[in-house]
């Protein structure tokens, strides 16, 4: 049982020097595992993360790890648009390139809350403040192509919907659906991103992944998941496992023809019928941008 929950082993064997990477939550979880590979194999890595403090010791600690010092934090707060644009100012500035990002910060079942704008918080930071984040980043990418997106999304979207009247939780709010829907958006638009970028033949390609039941930070706000996680310990993968679907998005050689694919364990998975709605991507693109203040193209 055990070995099944935590199958998917990043078997690539790329190295990196040269290469910048970030990885949005890279100070805990999933993030922080992702960020030591990627350092590991010699990349310049950023931990675009909230708390500059608890990433400053992250940060000490692959280095210490890796041997790398090229692991640089820079504070991102997605829950608040002027902290996402701050951070896009400042390293497109200081960096040439951006090889590979990744979308992994995530929050799960907080009780109803809003970011800085006022966006209802799963959807505002899991997917919006990432929506951002690409955008502002992209042409960066493009330039430094072959370059990549990986979104990490959840299992969890097959229990999402997107409701356009509701986007923002206004009219209903349940914390664990919230939660559910912000993750089917991260497929839906990583569909409509890898759609969009195939069609200008950029060279960026972009992917989304279940990195499987983890043990983590993500159940803060559940005494109930809590209580699961612990119960099931034993059986849930560690971050580091939980790390290898990203990893394996990120390094693997020959993905290209794949962009816009979803993966668990390091192979592609199917997704719900409502992430492979190419008519709600497209909308959920056009009304982002409206949200953000990005003009629709
Ligand atoms: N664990 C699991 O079983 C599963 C996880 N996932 C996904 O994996 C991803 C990583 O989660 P995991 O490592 O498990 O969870 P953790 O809670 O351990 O890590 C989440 C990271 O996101 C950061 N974060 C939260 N809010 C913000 C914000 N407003 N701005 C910037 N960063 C923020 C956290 O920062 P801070 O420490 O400051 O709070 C933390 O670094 C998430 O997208 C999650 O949805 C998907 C399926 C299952
Ligand atoms: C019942 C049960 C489990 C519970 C799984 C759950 C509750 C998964 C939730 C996943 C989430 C919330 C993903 C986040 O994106 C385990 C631990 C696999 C062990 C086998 C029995």
């Amino acid at each position: 049982m055990r070995k099944m929950l935590s199958s998917g082993v990043c078997t690539s064997t790329v190295q990196l020097p040269g290469k910048v990477v970030v990885v949005t939550g890279a100070n805990t979880g999933i993030g922080k595992e992702t960020a030591k590979e990627l350092a590991r194999r010699g990349a310049r890595v950023y931990l675009a993360c909230r708390d500059v403090q608890k990433a400053e010791l992250v940060a000490r600690e692959i280095q210490m790890m890796t041997g790398n010092q090229q692991v640089l934090v820079r504070k991102l707060d997605l829950a608040d648009t002027k902290s996402i644009r701050a951070f896009a100012k400042r390293f497109l500035e200081e960096e040439k390139h951006l090889h590979i990002l990744i979308n992994n910060a995530g929050v799960m079942m907080c009780p109803y809350s809003k970011t800085a704008d006022g966006f209802e918080m799963h959807i505002g930071v899991n997917h919006l403040g990432h929506f951002l984040l690409t955008h502002l980043l992209l042409e960066k990418l493009k330039e430094s192509a072959p370059s990549r997106v990986v979104n990490v999304s959840s299992l969890a979207h097959h229990l999402g919907r997107i409701h356009f009247h509701n986007l923002q939780g206004e009219k209903f709010y349940q914390s664990g659906l919230a939660y559910c829907h912000s993750k089917l958006a991260n497929i839906l638009f990583t569909q409509e991103l890898a759609r969009r970028l195939k069609a200008s033949g950029s060279g960026v390609t972009v992917y989304s992944l279940h990195p499987g039941t983890v043990s983590s930070e993500l159940v803060r706000h559940s005494a109930l998941m809590r209580w699961i996680w612990w119960l099931f310990s034993f059986l849930i993968k560690t971050p580091h496992q939980g790390a290898q679907t990203s990893l394996y998005c990120a390094l693997t050689e020959g993905l290209e023809a794949l962009s816009g694919s979803h993966f668990s364990d390091c192979q592609v998975t199917w997704v719900s019928a409502q992430a492979r709605n190419e008519t709600v991507a497209r909308r959920l693109w056009d009304v982002s941008c409206d949200l953000l203040g990005i003009p629709v193209d």
